[in-house]
């Protein structure tokens, strides 16, 4: 079924590049992407110290480009040594923010309650959550993947309201596949993704559900994207390694816009 959500092609840098290497890595991407990447929304998610100068030397003439965070703190200000807050992430021209990643659930013990209010402060600033779920390899063979990541879903949406859909992300990155090499197939990315489309219409309805972007991720590169693509309800990628050599996230990007 034909549908008109934009796809998202979105890369997650996690904690590589000084500041110096990441202002060149962008400088690299705008050039690998100067000719192209018509209708393709293209967001960027370096470390909070880069967000600056990655902003000051990318300009995209022919893609929409945003500039997302890797995480933010729900409370607006005050006494909360190292947090980052929304307006901060406003000032230096953020418009995404990743939340939820299961590297932050894991070694920073993010609870599904916490990136609740993390969504809810994002959206209140008109920021747009890239919110992660995403199974591990023990609920995945234990054929629990469906259940657990649309609970997670649940979890992380209670009590949100959207106003259109488009102002939502969810970025399903099954956690064996992260950083291994191992991918999942697009049917089992289609499974999951499908199911929590299914879960955002019995959420919001069939509107709203049908703008919400939902993307894959792990271990996607130039030469599998296209097949998570074709899949009915992935709208995108969000990519780890591979976004870190610029020539591979154009090419990414560009397969999203074939
Ligand atoms: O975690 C990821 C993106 O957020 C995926 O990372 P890799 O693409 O390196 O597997």
């Amino acid at each position: 079924m034909p549908n008109n959500r934009t796809r998202l092609i979105a890369g997650n840098w996690k904690m590589n590049e000084t500041y110096s290497e990441g202002v060149t890595l962008a400088q690299d991407l705008a050039n690998a992407l100067s000719d192209g990447a018509e209708g393709v929304e293209v967001v960027v998610c370096p470390p909070f110290v880069d967000l600056k100068g990655v902003a000051s030397v990318i300009e995209f003439d022919k893609a929409p480009f945003g500039l997302g965070a890797q995480d933010v703190y729900w409370e607006p200000k005050g006494a909360y040594t190292g947090a980052i807050s929304t307006d901060m992430l406003k000032s230096v021209g953020c418009t995404y923010c990743i939340i939820g990643h299961s590297e932050r659930r894991e070694y920073f013990h993010e609870t599904d309650a916490d990136i609740n209010k993390k969504m809810i402060a994002l959206l209140a600033a008109g920021l747009k959550p890239i919110s992660c779920c995403g199974e591990s390899l023990e609920v995945r063979e234990a054929g629990q993947q469906v259940d657990f990541v649309v609970g997670q879903v649940k979890e992380d949406l209670a009590g949100v309201e959207l106003a259109t859909g488009d102002e939502l992300v969810i970025a399903y990155e099954p956690i064996w596949a992260i950083g291994t090499g191992k991918t999942a197939t697009p049917e089992d990315a289609q499974e999951v993704c499908g199911a929590i489309r299914a879960c955002l219409v019995e959420l919001y309805g069939e509107d709203i559900a049908g703008r919400v972007r939902i993307l894959y991720g792990g271990s996607a590169k130039p030469g599998n994207v296209a097949g998570f693509l074709a899949e009915e309800d992935v709208d995108g990628a969000l990519v780890g390694g591979a976004s870190l050599v610029a020539s591979d996230f154009a090419a990414m990007v560009e397969k999203a816009a074939e």
